[in-house]
């Protein structure tokens, strides 16, 4: 069988603590993030593509603009949420701690609940780490 891939980068920020870290990630920081999502198909479009890379930008951007960037990234027991809330900044509670690994898979379950053949998304949480997601 044969197979086209096409792949998007994006890039955004957020906040985050690994609340259960033994080290230096139980602390408040930030990563400033890329996420590289790979789409294929067996057969091109009329247009000769897998899809537009325009197409999975749009898709992903609002779901990052609406969950992860420029957000802080909490695990829903995190005992700091309660201040958040009491001084009305924005946060996101997860069911599962803020790693790169389920920023990985958010990120790929929107996609492909948003119609998209996605095969893989690599999250770049610094320049020398990063966690991927695919499922199969
Ligand atoms: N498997 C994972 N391990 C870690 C994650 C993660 O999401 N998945 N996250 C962190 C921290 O949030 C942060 O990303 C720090 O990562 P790390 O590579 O340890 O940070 P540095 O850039 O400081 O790396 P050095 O190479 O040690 O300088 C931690 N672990
Ligand atoms: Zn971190």
């Amino acid at each position: 069988m044969t197979m086209f891939t096409i792949t998007k980068e994006v890039y955004f920020c957020y906040g985050h603590r690994l609340m259960n870290h033994a080290g230096k990630c139980r602390n408040l920081h930030g990563h400033s993030v890329k996420a590289a999502i790979s789409v294929v198909q067996e057969t091109l479009n009329e247009q000769g593509m897998v899809c537009d890379f325009a197409d999975i930008r749009e898709c992903v951007e609002t779901y990052i603009d609406g969950h992860l960037d420029h957000n802080f990234l909490l695990h829903k027991d995190d005992p700091l949420i309660p201040a958040l809330k009491a001084n009305n900044e924005r946060f996101c509670a997860l069911d599962e701690h803020p790693t790169a690994e389920v920023l990985s898979k958010m990120i790929y379950l929107h996609l492909k609940e948003s119609g998209f053949n996605v095969s893989q998304v690599v999250l770049w949480e610094t320049a020398s780490a990063y966690a991927s997601y695919k499922e199969g």
